[in-house]
């Protein structure tokens, strides 16, 4: 047989196992999630270790401030990580290899191939299945010794101090800034630590909060950002090693929390960048403050809340779709402008306006790149563009159509061109409305 076909071969029955491994998870952990809880499986943990696990944590016993008495400490412990994404993957690995006895996975999202770069957790045959069955099948390979609770849920104000309750520490890998008060506001009441980190680009930072007298989240920032200040992954990218590096030291924080060592040290926030030498810096933190609305000497917050409310966004809302452009009239379809480019006689100009790394990536044929930040400075080769035309319309288009109706709006308004319009929903839309084949990003 020839080794092409035996690869194709290959190929095949190893994707069918991979697909019933995910499957006997998935089944797994929805039993395991009826008899879900931590104090049973912490009833377990016994004085002594194990040969199993002297031998499989050998190097790490050998090590005086871990030691036995730490690695029970370990053992006998549960972490609750709230997703299983950039940050989540890498500190839920090492906290299941380095022998926490029982972690706790949270999220409700699935697998996209997107993600890969760096939620080193999930494999290319788990696109599409839920993220914390997937995460399941990653950690009990790697160490079966580990038991992991799958909690496939969305993380709410109805939810989040009952699944918390019960684990010793709770880490935030997540992505948003609702999700971020409302772990914070919770750890507080149930009094947990809470192991805090986030990336984007390339940059982190990290904190431990509620911890041994120091502050609560709330205490630093007692007011949510404005929705258009906080960044995430998908609208302005990540370095996959970056949320690496942080959710490594989130797992290196839990060890020192789940030991004892962190109390020894004052709260501080540790800021990483990938262009920066050195690329750590510390900056010490003030203690608990008692005006603080949830850990105060006076709370006014004492239940859980709206936190989508509260910070003008939801964990859902990373992509808001803006109302720029009133008038629908100032606006077509891709399936209409579809329609106008591949007519040979209609002409007009094709104006993408996101940024140079964007359009790189994929553009539309014929289409000319000015940069939105760059119309000022460029206002000269915009004019002579339009002048061109003889009239003829401008089409607008961005990535999901948002930035677009800011361009109609300058043109229209700055260089007094009325023929000029928004491609509705951008190349996003492209791709869903008129060619599957055009890539995603
Ligand atoms: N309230 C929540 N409940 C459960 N999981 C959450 C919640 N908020 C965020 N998450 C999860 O936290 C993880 C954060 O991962 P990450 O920052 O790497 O981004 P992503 O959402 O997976 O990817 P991208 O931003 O590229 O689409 C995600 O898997 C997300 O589903
Ligand atoms: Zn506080």
């Amino acid at each position: 047989m020839d080794s092409g076909k035996r690869i194709c071969e290959l190929k095949a029955r190893l994707s069918c196992i991979r697909n019933e491994e995910l499957e006997i998870m998935n089944e797994l952990c929805a039993l395991e999630a009826a008899e879900n809880t931590v104090s049973a499986a912490k009833a377990l943990a016994e004085d002594k270790l194990s040969l199993e696990e002297i031998r499989r944590y050998s190097r790490q016993l050998l090590i005086p401030e871990i030691g036995t008495k730490g690695q029970r400490q370990l053992r006998d412990s549960s972490v609750l990580v709230v997703g299983t994404g950039g940050l989540g993957s890498p500190c839920a690995l090492y906290l299941a290899a380095m022998g926490v006895g029982t972690l706790g996975l949270v999220d409700h999202d699935t697998v996209d191939y997107s993600n890969l770069h760096r939620q080193i957790i999930h494999t290319e045959a788990a696109c599409g299945v839920s993220k914390v069955v997937s995460a399941c099948t990653g950690l009990s390979r790697l160490n079966p010794l580990c038991r992991v609770r799958a909690h496939d849920v969305l993380l709410d104000s109805s939810n989040a101090k009952e699944i918390m309750r019960g684990y010793d520490l709770v880490v935030d890998a997540t992505d948003n800034a609702a999700t971020r008060y409302l772990i914070n506001d919770a750890c507080v009441m149930l009094n947990l630590p809470l192991v805090s980190g986030s990336a984007v680009r390339l940059d982190g930072q990290l904190t431990v909060y509620n911890y041994n007298g120091g502050p609560c989240y709330r205490c630093l920032f007692p007011t949510p950002p404005p929705v258009d200040a906080m960044a995430n992954c998908s609208e302005t990218g990540v370095l996959g090693v970056v949320p690496g590096v942080i959710g490594c030291l989130q797992a290196m924080e839990v060890v020192k929390v789940l030991t004892g060592r962190k109390a020894a040290e004052d709260p501080n926030l540790l800021i990483f960048s990938y262009k920066s030498q050195p690329h750590f810096r510390s900056i010490k933190l003030r203690s608990r403050k008692p005006t603080c609305a949830v850990c105060g000497d006076i709370p006014t917050v004492k239940e859980l809340v709206d936190y989508a409310a509260f910070c003008g966004s939801g964990p859902n809302d990373n992509a808001p779709d803006w109302k720029i452009l009133d008038d629908p009239s100032q606006r077509v379809s891709c399936t209409e402008y579809n329609r106008v480019a591949s007519d040979s006689m209609a002409k007009h100009l094709l104006l993408d306006v996101r940024d140079e790394v964007q359009f790189d990536i994929c553009s539309l044929p014929n289409s000319l790149n000015i940069p939105i930040d760059q119309f000022d400075q460029r206002r000269d080769e915009l004019e002579q563009a339009i002048r061109e035309l003889d009239g003829a319309p401008v089409y607008t288009v961005c990535r999901r159509g948002n930035l677009s109706q800011l361009a109609v709006v300058y043109i229209r308004n700055k260089l007094g061109y009325n023929q000029c319009y928004d491609i509705a929903k951008g190349l996003v839309g492209w791709q869903h409305e008129v060619d599957s084949d055009f890539p995603a990003y």
